[in-house]
């Protein structure tokens, strides 16, 4: 029997569109194959949306994403809204989504896949093997705290101010998907926060060490931030599944993107407690290669594959993706992102095209 799906398709700004286009192909050819048919519905998000609405976040975005199955996101932001007042910029549009949504749990996997060792910015006996899941909270923390502003001192000084909070509950249920992601992983759990000088930090640290307890098949340890970014270029393969806040999250994630050879590789999975999850790329709009096909399409390839496999249950389908993926690179094919000695280095459009043919070749 044929499954049909709906999808919002959020292509934003700089390299989005770019490299949006080649998932969807990848998406159609994939479907066809495995009789599972698209509806696809595509919406303003981001800077795109401020120049058509002013709103980084048109109502009617947030509506068709709610009435999704999944939203498949690319990347929002660039230079031109950069000095616009803070309602008026692309970031503002996707922290709405995610709160909007209430997608609490972002899934972010750095895997050093073999074909790409050389492309490591480590040598190749520290990154070979890396397999690391960063569950990083997306809807606390200092992105959304409040008070946050910038004030008037008594002196009339400006003041900038923003707030990192997390209240038990928000604490437990990351924690919770941290925990049992870990289980149907390596075991392993390394919890990251900076509770040696943040109160709201020590909370953390508090609550994931007691709950713990109801998940003893988990080896649980904590590290703080700063040695975390260390201990993740010395020696990644320490760590298996991490946890972290916000904004740690934010950063970990683009240092454990290195490892893999380019932050053009990493995807992820923004779930919520039900409702539609939004799958997008780990990496910006990056407005420096916009319009120049050179993006590297697979971090958006690959958040296909999560989006089948996490937001539609459909893992075979999610396995076709990967393993075209892993062909593709078998092949020598490179962005210039990762390029190596020996390889052939082809544009945005080159790639997704040789992606088809390898998904049509069976
Ligand atoms: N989820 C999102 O939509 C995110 C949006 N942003 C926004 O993106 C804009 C640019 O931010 P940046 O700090 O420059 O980060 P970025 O991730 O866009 O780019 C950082 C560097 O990585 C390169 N890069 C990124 N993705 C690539 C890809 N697929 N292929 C090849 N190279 C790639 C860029 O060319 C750039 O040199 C800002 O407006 C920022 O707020 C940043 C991070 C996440
Ligand atoms: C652009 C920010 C709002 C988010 C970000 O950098 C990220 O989610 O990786
Ligand atoms: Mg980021």
């Amino acid at each position: 029997m044929t499954q049909s799906y709906r999808i919002t398709l959020l292509p934003g700004d700089g390299i989005g569109p770019e490299i949006m286009a080649v998932a969807v192909d990848v998406l159609k050819v994939v479907g066809q194959q495995q009789n599972l048919t698209f509806e696809f519905n595509e919406a303003l998000i981001g800077g795109a949306a401020i120049d058509a609405v002013e709103n980084p976040l048109p109502k009617q975005t947030l509506d068709a994403c709610k009435q999704s199955d999944a939203v498949l996101l690319a990347a929002i932001g660039g230079y031109k809204w950069d000095t616009m007042p803070r309602h008026l910029r692309p970031e503002t549009g996707l922290l709405g989504l995610r709160a909007g949504l209430e997608l609490f749990a972002n899934l972010r996997p750095a895997q050093i896949l073999p074909q790409l060792i050389d492309a490591s910015s480590l040598k190749p006996e520290v990154v070979e093997g890396v397999d690391i899941m960063v569950v990083r909270e997306l809807t606390g923390g200092v992105y959304f705290g409040s008070p946050k502003g910038v004030f008037s001192t008594e002196t009339g000084e400006q003041r900038g101010v923003n707030t990192m909070a997390y209240t038990v509950a928000e604490i437990d249920r990351i924690g919770r998907v941290a925990f049992e992601t870990a289980q149907k992983r390596g075991g392993k759990l390394c919890s990251v926060d900076k509770a040696n000088v943040l109160e709201v930090s020590q909370l953390w640290r508090d609550r994931i060490t007691d709950l713990s307890s109801e998940y003893p098949d988990v080896e649980l340890s904590h590290l703080y931030v700063d040695n975390a970014a260390m201990q993740l270029v010395r020696w990644p393969k320490q760590f298996d599944t991490i946890v972290t806040s916000n904004l740690f999250g934010d950063i970990l994630s683009d240092i454990a993107a290195m490892l893999t050879g380019s932050i053009g590789m990493l995807p992820s999975a923004s779930l919520g407690a039900d409702g539609p999850g939004v799958f997008e790329p780990v990496h910006g709009s990056a407005p420096d290669i916009a319009g120049q096909d050179k993006a590297n399409p697979l971090a958006q390839v690959l958040s296909v594959a999560m989006m089948l496999r996490y937001g539609l249950d459909q893992p075979a389908a999610a396995d076709k993706v990967e393993s075209a993926v892993l062909t593709l690179l078998a092949q020598g094919y490179r962005t210039g992102d990762i390029q190596s000695p020996g390889t052939t280095v082809l544009g945005c459009k080159a790639i997704g095209e040789t992606l088809i043919q390898i998904l049509n070749q069976g």
